[in-house]
């Protein structure tokens, strides 16, 4: 009791820092009270004490009906009513009418109990988990506040409503556990609306016995160093380092308890709808982390339900609602039920705009044993269908753990590498690859809108998204984990994974920069449309550049590595967090040249600074100019950045010599259209785009015409041998028949019909038709 109240004591005090109250948490509180293990819980309830205003109107006479009986209980709570009424005097929204109706309901309910010696409790009333004040509900038809969530939230309602920000509700939840003790002080993944995790799995058996280097390192709790292979032109070879930081990262020795601990375990504790997608090239680890690798080391899917179990058997209200667990996929836009033989699944919005999956079958699970049961029966059915169709193997699977009209998400989504991988020969192959990459680019369109909570969010650009709406409106949280292999042969998919990770986040970046929530900055339609392009033809809402950029240089601050690092480490960085440079250090066994970037490589630092300057200067007019000047420098800037002479005529002193970092730059120029085009991305350099495509395209037309010009050289050419090969024929001819040549070119000659005859009519005609030439002329 003094714990739970200890907890909401110290909850409420921190929602009260700001200004109002917020009326979130005004409901929630009850909640919290339940959930901290009160055991007197149903006595507030059957007191009508199920918000923290009505604690508001209870005097010290209430106290014992409430079960609080020891002096520091009963000091608790006083201090806790004490702060509760304070802070309602200080919320000006707070409706003092409505706020009254309640009070005097409640005085009377309780007086009637005070008279009453012997009351019984009273339990039986209909709660749902969210509805958990059914008691008061006859009594608050006149009370003013927001109402209490409906069971079912549509999208319609919500998005008419839009929420600003996490609300405090959603906080409290995320800073207590289930039990709703204060467990974690330290920052979570999961205290943020959308996380982004890495977890890098251990080398397999199979790789070490084949050589492969582990390439991959995790400096701290949120950096992961990826170290690449590479050659210069000059067939020197070097290490490329990628640094990439997350709000969590996961070594090879992480567990998946650890896992689920920082990445799931907010979420299953958060209100709302969830959802946690597991994401990585095949073989990275995505079934492992979300379903164990067996029954003693059980994966995200049953930890979770493990602990709602563990939640709903706390509180005695919600010891009634059942678990129902459903495993599907998706694959090539159709819906397959993993429990029942791969039947066809339908997904259908209600009226509602809710979307459910008709004819999913759900299962119900009563512990985590039954939950690994169906787990098991999952494993047998992929497998199965694995060898079935052997080479269907890019299907995202799904799992739906609800409780109630409560849904949590959990998506194992298809290899990544397929995502990137175009070439493939068939068209199978090229028609899965185009598949994942649409369900991704959805993905994260939809991530970026549920973030900054934009009207519109394009649901239906895949079916992945469409089936996960109701988990992009409203109180929603979300949780991606980046599987990643650590073998030198994966690098890339690795680097591809890492950075499609670091999209999401940055889109989740962006939104924090925005300054407020919804649509406060948002940017022009026109400003989308030439961002969207840039992207690949993204069809999402871009934000304002400018703001993250500066908010890039920020965060660089004075340990910006253009400035801090040593030669030989890393040097480049575009995410960076803040982190003790000096800390991480090259893996063993990996030569020291060291040349580090992150997404963006060549010229965004330059680029930020120009723009710096172009602001301090108040030089906008002349922004067209300045840009053309800043491609230039930012080229420069990154030449700079790899160790050449600076403009101090300083050369830093390094393992490279001079020649050696020229010829690797000059490497790096080679990978300049790729690696731009996400560096301009992350920086928003669309006119830096613009500029590149514009020479692109000028460039492509001056190719054609020159290539026009070839074709029409190349026409009169051959014409021109053509020609000569007749006359060349021709003239063999007359010598066979004629002595003398002069005569026979001679337009007076009475003999032309004749000669003409054994030459073959065209070369005849041809010859009668071209004017009288001598014959060297004709010759050449
Ligand atoms: N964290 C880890 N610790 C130990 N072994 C791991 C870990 N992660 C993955 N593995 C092992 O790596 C192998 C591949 O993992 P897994 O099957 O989970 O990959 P996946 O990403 O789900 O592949 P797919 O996309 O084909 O489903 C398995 O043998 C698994 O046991």
């Amino acid at each position: 009791m003094t714990q739970s109240l200890f907890t909401v004591y110290h909850s409420l005090t921190c929602s009260i820092v700001g200004k109002a109250l917020d009326r979130a948490i005004t409901l929630c509180l009850y909640e919290c009270l339940r959930a901290a293990g009160h055991r007197n819980s149903h006595l507030f309830t059957s007191m009508g004490v199920c918000r923290a205003a009505h604690l508001s109107a209870l005097t010290m006479e209430d106290y014992p009906i409430l079960g609080i009986n020891t002096m520091e209980d009963r000091t608790r709570l006083f201090h806790l009513v004490q702060i509760i009424k304070t802070d309602l005097e200080h919320d000006d929204d707070y409706d003092d009418k409505g706020y009254t109706v309640v009070d005097s309901n409640l005085r009377s309910h309780l007086s009637d109990h005070r008279t009453r010696e012997n009351t019984e409790p009273d339990n039986t009333g209909s709660i749902s988990l969210y509805n958990s004040h059914t008691r008061l509900s006859s009594t608050c038809v006149s009370f003013h506040e927001p109402k209490p969530r409906p069971a079912t939230v549509t999208s319609k309602r919500l998005n008419n409503k839009p929420r600003k920000g996490i609300s405090r509700k959603e906080k409290l939840w995320t800073d207590r556990d289930s039990y709703g003790t204060s467990r974690h002080t330290s920052k979570r993944a999961g205290d943020q609306r959308i996380s982004v995790c890495v977890r890098k799995r251990p080398l397999t058996h199979a790789e070490s016995r084949k050589g492969e280097a582990d390439v991959v390192t995790t400096p701290g709790g949120e950096c992961v160093i990826v170290h690449e292979g590479k050659e210069a032109v000059d067939l020197t070879q070097y290490i490329l380092q990628h640094r990439f930081y997350f709000d969590q990262v996961f070594g090879e020795d992480s567990s998946n308890e650890e896992v689920y601990h920082r990445t799931a375990y907010p979420l299953v504790q958060h209100i709302g709808k969830a959802t946690c997608f597991a994401y990585g090239q095949t073989g990275a680890g995505k079934t492992h982390t979300m379903l164990g690798s067996s029954p003693r080391r059980p994966g995200l899917y049953a930890l979770a339900v493990r602990d709602i179990f563990a939640h709903l058997s706390d509180t005695h209200t919600y010891s009634r609602l059942l678990v129902y667990v459903s495993f599907f996929e998706i694959y090539r836009g159709q819906l397959y039920d993993l429990l029942d033989h791969r039947k066809r699944l339908f997904a259908r919005e209600d009226g509602q705009k809710v979307v459910h999956i008709a004819g999913l079958r759900d299962v119900r699970v009563d512990s985590v044993s039954s939950l690994l049961e169906v787990c098991e029966l999952l494993l047998y059915n992929v497998n199965e269908l694995t060898v079935k169709w052997c080479k269907i193997t890019k299907l995202i699977k799904m799992c739906m753990i609800h409780v109630c009209t409560r849904r949590m998400w959990f998506v194992d989504l298809a290899g990544s590498e397929r995502a990137s991988d175009t070439k493939e020969p068939d068209r199978q192959s090229r028609m899965e690859g185009a598949e994942i990459n649409q369900s991704l680019l959805a993905l994260k369109e939809c991530i970026r809108s549920l973030d900054q909570e934009q009207s519109h969010t394009p649901f239906r650009q895949s079916k992945l998204t469409q089936v996960l709406k109701d988990s992009f409106v409203g109180d929603s949280m979300t949780c991606m984990i980046a599987n990643i292999s650590p073998g030198h042969l994966a690098t890339e998919h690795t680097l591809n994974t890492l950075r499609y990770a670091d999209r999401v986040k940055e889109l989740r970046r962006q939104g924090a920069v925005r300054g407020g929530r919804r649509g406060k900055t948002l940017p022009s339609p026109k400003h989308n449309l030439s961002y969207s392009n840039s992207s690949g033809g993204t069809r999402g809402k871009s934000p304002p550049k400018k703001a993250k950029l500066g908010r890039q240089r920020e965060e660089f601050g004075p340990t910006s590595p253009t400035t801090m690092m040593p030669t030989g480490e890393a040097i480049l960085c575009s995410t960076p967090k803040n982190s003790t440079w000096g800390e991480e250090t090259s893996p063993r066994g990996i030569k020291s040249i060291g040349l580090e970037h992150i997404t963006p490589v060549r010229g965004w630092l330059g680029t930020v600074d120009k723009r710096e300057m172009m602001e301090r200067r108040g030089e906008q007019k002349d922004r067209g100019r300045e840009n053309k000047r800043t491609d230039s420098h930012s080229v420069t800037r990154a030449g700079l950045v790899l160790g050449q002479t600076t403009s101090e005529g300083v050369v830093p002193k390094g393992n490279l010599s001079f020649t050696r970092r020229k010829s690797v730059f000059s490497h790096r120029e080679k990978e300049q259209n790729q690696q731009s085009t996400m560096k301009v991305e992350k920086e928003g350099g669309r006119k830096w785009i613009e500029r590149q495509r514009q020479v692109k395209s000028s460039r492509a037309t001056c190719r054609e015409v020159e290539m026009q010009n070839d074709r029409h050289v190349k026409k009169a050419d051959e014409k021109d041998k053509e020609k000569e090969r007749h006359l060349r024929w021709y003239h063999e001819q007359l010598q066979q028949f004629m002595p003398s040549s002069g005569h026979l070119l001679s337009p007076s000659s009475s003999n032309q019909a004749s000669l003409c005859s054994p030459v073959s009519p065209s070369s005849c005609s041809s010859l009668q038709q071209s004017p009288p030439l001598s014959l060297s002329a004709l010759m050449y």
